[in-house]
């Protein structure tokens, strides 16, 4: 037994071969410098625009910081200690201002003493000598001026136990000796309750110790002495001089987020342009027509690195002209890596999330929300080195540095703080001045920053930060993982219509090209029991016979011909599973090369969806169909080699030209270079574009967008090409140049084309397939469909009025199943049965024979579209829709036909309602009426090749 291509009735002739990859790279590549070149603006704008306007907001920045820098006050103006004030509590904690102990009468006398000078210098009442506090759970229900506790360790263990409650804690020691009085005391002082204040260990502090040196000097004197000791002391700073070497502290703070901003504009412009080409399908016509879903990605990654890379320079350059320190004093080939790599690690991140979403809007909503998460790291995490390096501190899970390192701007913000640490300096706590830091040379990436540089935490421990390579390393890692991950979900997630590969499609072989003998061999009798044995059948009862007779070839194990559709079913389910919606129902046809099949059917009988599966665009539930000896559930990677699809809508890149577009696919094809010229004259020659060959393609009417679509399909010579009603919306006289085109192109392909012009069907149609509701309702060539389906012949003769009745009598005598439809002022209109047809040419060849008495005759035959409107109503016996209902007006004769002129018109109501109406308006205006129960009316389009070429009588 041999195999399926082997036995093709009609083996591939030349079976035309992709282009190779790097050939497919290149077109694309060149594509997208076009589109780059294209649109300027916007290339201008990520790569100089956006660093431009980044960095001179940074510069604006640097020099406002630099102004306060350099602000210098000479005189500072002196200020008096001021007093002790009074702790405020919180509103539901009160506060102790001041605890003391001992709790003698030396030690009382001095706070009362302290209060009382204290007063003075504040204004306020003299702080109160509350009763002794012994409680060391309680809170006190007010606020407390001065409390004598038991010993210094209540006042420690109190603190503890309620931390910011009490403001001030003092021990007394006091010790005589040789009639001299030595006293000590120690301050508590919580430091915390002024933190956000500038005067942590300043003036009050300085002003409590004042307060009560003057307190006990005043008591050991003479505390009722009329003049008190008083210790005034005023305070002034040191004349501010501005420092030496302005601190670039802003680049260093700031320069992360603005340096990641210039990424993301290139970053939110990738997510839109490659979601954009997702949504209007662009990508899809490519993938139809060859291109391997790799090089698309590997194009985009490349174009955008360019992109990227001048982005970087021109950062650099920018940086270096505006004196930043990092730029000046960082290697210009560190900062450069270091940008582009988190440029390229942005864009494949951009990738991945392009996988996830089908919307261009939703995709650069979730390109905003990266963008905001990327702004927060970069400008709280990475903001100084004690926040950034807090990471690597060495209680810190190490976990966490590794996993946000999956976070391209966790790395980028790492690689920046260690230039900026080792370029900027770092602020000495004792001066409050700027130390340089020692630059950042190329060897520096290798190194971890110096010790002296790192913060260090409030436990004593320094972070442990790894050398600025590792992040670089972790940049191509996250490029790895991202990229692995787009190139999986790119194919695992189903798109809009359905297509994906299953889960496990890395380890499939066949995936990589390895097929099993047994695969590349299948015995086509094999397959067909194998599909038969798996597909869901529907109990067919009215099928029409042709469709039977043309089920039974698809079925038959002895009939090949380059292709079947066996059993083909589609079922779309919502979301949730909950509805189905059954597009095609169990079709078993053949289609055979050099003829091309015409699929007409009402709005939604599954035309396109047909088409889709047959062309890997969606796949079917369940059947197969096997096209050349391949099969499209297995082998569409092969059949999309030898095939061409115009999809229903046009697939066009706006601002390429049609002669790019050519090239193009020419290019994806492996269309011989040195061919693509002869092509593009050849082939918009034949569809009347060639005088618009260098117009960009948005400048197209519709009509010509479709004529280059179909020229499209062409390209690379096909052995089946899919047309999606090719010829929607255009003039008759370009359909007439793209039928002629077609015809021509047909010749040793299959051509399926599906169309709601039933003059195109006629004329194009080798065989015509009628599909309703999912189902073909009928199949076979045009004379054969009219005469099954139609009412037969219709004649007319003109004759004088007053022998009328002679010519009924030859009517009736050589014809005797004619009806008379109409009868007035001598011109007879006669409906001939199908089942006359024998008499006909016999009755014609004698209608010469009454010369004097028939002044004149025509014959037409039922119409393509009479036969559609029947087998349609035939298919919804409960009426076709209550919103088609088919009412027919307007008596202005036919051309050709010496028949009224009928328009057809729709209107919105129900069967039974139409009926009536239609039959009133009729009778109103004395009007011929169809309605949807009449068999058959006449067309308002049949061409009149049709009617000469078709009609065997004439
Ligand atoms: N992606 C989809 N999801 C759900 N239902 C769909 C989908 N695509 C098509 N259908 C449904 O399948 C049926 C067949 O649609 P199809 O597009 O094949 O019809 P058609 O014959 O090509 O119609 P038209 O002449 O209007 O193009 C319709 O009822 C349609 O609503």
């Amino acid at each position: 037994m041999s195999t399926l291509s082997q036995q093709s009735a009609a083996p591939l002739r030349a079976r035309p071969a992709l282009a190779p990859a790097s050939t497919q790279l290149a077109v694309l590549l060149w594509r997208n410098a076009l589109l780059l070149v294209r649109y300027w603006r916007s290339t201008l704008a990520q790569t100089v625009g956006a660093p431009l306007v980044f960095m001179l907001l940074l510069f604006v920045l640097q020099r406002a910081d630099y102004a306060v820098q350099s602000v210098s006050n000479p005189s500072p103006p002196s200020a008096p200690l001021p007093g002790v004030y009074r702790c405020q509590g919180r509103s539901s904690i009160p506060c102790i201002n001041i605890m003391f102990t001992p709790a003698t009468a030396a030690t009382q006398s001095y706070m009362s003493t302290f209060a009382a000078l204290n007063a003075k210098r504040t204004g306020e009442t003299a702080l109160a000598l509350e009763g002794a506090w012994s409680d060391l759970a309680a809170i006190p229900s007010r606020n407390l001026d001065m409390v004598p506790v038991g010993s210094p360790d209540f006042i420690y263990n109190y603190a503890l136990r309620h931390p910011n409650v009490t403001a001030w804690g003092i021990t007394f020691n006091q010790a005589t000796t040789n009639g001299v009085n030595n006293v000590q005391y120690q301050i508590w002082y919580n430091s915390t309750r002024v933190a956000n204040s500038s005067d942590v260990f300043g003036r009050q502090l300085v002003a409590f110790m004042r307060g009560l040196d003057e307190a006990i000097i005043t008591v050991l004197n003479d505390p009722s002495a009329t003049v008190k000791a008083s210790i005034d002391v005023t305070v002034r700073d040191w004349p501010v001089v501005p420092p030496k070497t302005l601190s670039d502290s802003i680049v260093q703070n700031l320069g992360p987020v603005f340096f990641f901003s210039c990424v993301m504009v290139i970053f939110i412009n990738v997510v839109n342009q490659i979601l954009t080409e997702k949504e209007q399908k662009l990508r899809h016509g490519m993938e139809m027509m060859g291109l391997r879903p790799i090089v698309y990605w590997l194009s985009m990654f490349l174009s955008t690195s360019l992109l990227v890379l001048a982005s970087s320079v021109v950062t650099c350059i920018l940086g270096i002209a505006f004196q930043f320190a990092t730029f000046k004093n960082g290697n210009f080939a560190v900062l450069l890596v270091t940008f582009f790599l988190l440029g390229e690690a942005m864009i494949v991140f951009a990738f991945f999330i392009t996988t996830l979403v089908r919307r261009a809007r939703v995709g650069i909503l979730a390109g905003i929300f990266v963008f905001i998460i990327g702004l927060l790291f970069e400008s709280f995490v990475f903001s100084s080195g004690f926040v950034g390096y807090i990471w690597w501190k060495p209680t810190t899970p190490s976990a966490a540095p590794i996993v946000l390192s999956l976070l391209p701007f966790f790395n980028f913000g790492k690689c920046f703080l260690d230039i900026s640490t080792l370029t900027t300096g770092k602020l000495d706590e004792l001066t409050g001045t700027y130390v340089p830091g020692p630059g950042f040379s190329w060897s520096s990436i290798y190194s971890p920053v110096i010790s002296t540089l790192l913060p260090t935490y409030s436990d004593a421990t320094q972070p442990d930060v790894p050398a600025l390579v590792v992040s670089w390393y972790m940049l191509l890692v996250d490029m790895a993982v991202y990229g692995v991950l787009t190139w999986y979900l790119d194919r695992v997630i189903p798109d809009e219509f359905g297509a994906a590969l299953p889960l496990w499609f890395p380890f499939m072989p066949t995936f990589w090209g390895i097929e099993s003998r047994r695969q590349r061999s299948v015995e086509r009798e094999d397959w067909l029991d194998e599909v038969m044995s798996t597909s869901a059948r529907e109990k067919i009862d009215d099928e029409d016979s042709d469709v039977s007779v043309e089920r039974s070839r698809a079925l038959s194990a002895a009939f090949w011909p380059a292709a079947k559709i066996v059993h083909l079913r589609k079922v779309y389910s919502s979301l949730l599973g909950k509805e189905e919606k059954i597009a095609i129902k169990d079709s078993c046809f053949t289609l055979e090369e050099g003829k091309l099949l015409a699929l007409l059917g009402q709005n939604g009988a599954g035309k396109s969806t047909t088409m889709n599966i047959l062309s890997g665009l969606t796949p079917a539930t369940s059947g197969d169909a096997y096209i050349y000896g391949m099969s499209v559930r297995h082998q569409m990677h092969r059949i999309r080699k030898v095939m061409g699809v115009c999809p229903q809508h046009d697939i066009l890149f706006g601002d390429l030209t049609a002669r790019e577009h050519i090239y193009l696919y020419a290019g994806l094809k492996g269309v011989p270079r040195a061919e693509w010229a002869a092509l593009v004259e050849d082939r918009l020659q034949a569809v009347r574009l060639l005088k618009v060959a260098d117009q960009r393609a948005k400048t197209f009417s519709g009509g010509m967008k479709r004529r280059l679509s179909v020229v499209i399909s062409t390209i690379g010579d096909p052995q089946i090409v899919f047309l999606d009603e090719p010829t929607t919306g255009m003039d008759p006289v370009n359909r007439r140049h793209v039928w002629s085109f077609i015809e021509q192109f047909k010749q040793g392909r299959i051509v399926v084309l599906t169309t709601h012009s039933m003059e195109e069907a006629d004329v194009l149609g080798d065989r015509i397939a009628i599909m309703a509701h999912g189902r073909l309702r009928a199949i076979g060539n045009s004379v054969t469909l009219k005469n099954k389906f139609g009412a037969g012949y219709r004649i007319s003769i003109v004759t004088d009025p007053a022998r009328s009745d002679e010519v009924r009598a030859i009517v009736y005598t050589q014809v005797p199943g004619a009806t008379l439809e109409d009868d007035s002022a001598g011109s007879l209109i006669y409906q001939f049965p199908v089942s006359s047809t024998p008499l006909i040419p016999a009755f014609v060849r004698n209608l010469n024979n009454y010369e004097g008495l028939i002044k004149a005759w025509g014959i037409s035959q039922t119409t393509l579209e009479e036969v559609f409107l029947k087998i349609i109503r035939d298919a919804n016996p409960g009426g076709y829709a209550a919103d088609q209902l088919v009412v027919l007006d307007d008596a202005a004769p036919l051309p050709g036909t010496l028949r009224p002129r009928f328009s057809v018109r729709r209107r919105n109501t129900t069967r039974s309602q139409s009926a009536a109406a239609a039959a009133a308006n009729a009778a109103a205006a004395d009007k011929d009426v169809y309605t949807d129960a009449a068999p058959t009316s006449s067309s308002t389009n049949a061409s009149s090749r049709n009617n000469s070429s078709l009609n065997p009588l004439v």
